[in-house]
């Protein structure tokens, strides 16, 4: 199978106030780029994995400076088309124990936003590929992206190339007449691996759980309900979820779950005792799994711990991309977990 991986979504310009500050405290932002989709691209650039990112940027210094980035980051941009009017900015505020993190979309006729059909070319971009990863961010975006992802999911399905997804369900971008249970559906059946728990079955593509409501969610509701998935979803072949679980209010444990088809298979456990910021943890999460699929893809134990170990690492990592190597990552599943400095 071809190695190389595509991701397409919309990257934005990340302001967040520093440290732990609220919206009303700060007079600075820390400025840096983030998007679902981009940092799974990054993520795997790191683990040496060859990947294009495909997004529309302003055709302005913003735009050219975070095609400059990403190249800094080794993620191949040559896919990347410009114009439109602006980039999508997010503002975070991130919290802490019991507050949670606030997150503001400024985000209205970006460049992605304002896609048409056929303004990317597929048959280019899938020249060498065997991936392809979406985010149900998309769709919520504009009609125009969500039909440019058509374009790309028809045209990945016709050469055999895998895809992803992460269902990544953003209320805030969910408008009146762009319904999700409405969109979701026609473009997770075209998908083969998913990140996606049972509220999104429920809520997101129409897959009642049915379970009581006395019944604690655990690896074998999730099989019961990822094979309820795949009966639905007939291309889907992995369904793939986490589990924060609160052991006290400072102190989580963080573990994932895969259903390969055939087994629940469920990841060795992490203490997760303190945040440095979760955002892009899904995202890490699903590079992970990537890697792993692509490197060893029949040892699905192997594939979910090294997911999970990488995303842990990426709560360690302020900003939205996983900034860890490969090695890294292997050292954390030996049970190196680190705590000393390195010299
Ligand atoms: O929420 C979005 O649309 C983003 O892309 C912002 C973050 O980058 C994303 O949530 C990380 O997964």
């Amino acid at each position: 199978m071809n190695k190389r991986v595509i991701t397409f979504g919309e990257i934005m310009l990340r302001l967040a106030t520093p440290g732990y500050q609220r919206f009303s405290q700060t007079d600075i932002f820390d400025a840096t780029f983030g998007g679902g989709e981009v940092n799974v691209s990054v993520s795997l650039a790191n683990f040496g994995i060859s990947t294009a990112y495909v997004t529309r940027l302003p055709d302005n210094d913003i735009g050219k400076s975070c095609k400059e980035i990403l190249n800094k980051f080794g993620v191949d941009t040559g896919h990347i088309i410009l114009g439109g009017d602006r980039m999508g900015i997010y503002y975070l505020e991130t919290g802490a124990v019991a507050r949670g993190s606030k997150v503001v979309y400024d985000r209205a006729n970006s460049a992605f936003s304002s896609l048409k059909k056929g303004m990317i070319d597929w048959d280019e971009v899938f020249k060498d590929a065997g991936w392809f990863h979406w985010t149900g961010i998309t769709p919520a975006i504009s009609p125009g992206a969500t039909e440019v992802l058509e374009e790309a999911l028809v045209k990945a399905n016709e050469m055999g190339i895998t895809v992803s997804c992460d269902v990544n369900y953003r209320s805030k971008l969910w408008k009146e007449g762009n319904k999700v249970e409405e969109v979701m559906p026609r473009l997770i059946a075209k998908t083969n691996v998913l990140i996606g728990n049972e509220f999104d079955a429920e809520k997101v593509l129409g897959v009642p759980i049915n379970l009581p409501p006395e019944v604690e969610y655990s690896k074998f509701t999730f099989g019961f309900v990822a094979k309820q998935l795949m009966q639905k979803y007939p291309k889907l072949e992995k369904v793939i979820t986490t589990r924060r679980g609160t052991i006290s209010a400072n102190y989580n444990t963080w573990v994932g779950i895969m259903f390969d088809g055939k087994q629940v298979i469920e990841s060795s456990t992490y203490q997760m005792t303190h945040i440095v910021d979760r955002v892009g943890g899904g995202d890490a999460l699903m590079a992970g799994l990537i890697y792993g699929f692509l490197t060893y893809p029949d040892n699905s134990q192997k594939i979910i711990d090294f997911a999970v170990a990488a995303s842990f690492l990426k709560h360690t990592i302020s900003g939205d991309v996983n900034n860890v190597s490969l090695e890294e990552v292997e050292q954390l599943m030996k049970g190196n977990i680190g705590g000393e400095i390195d010299r």
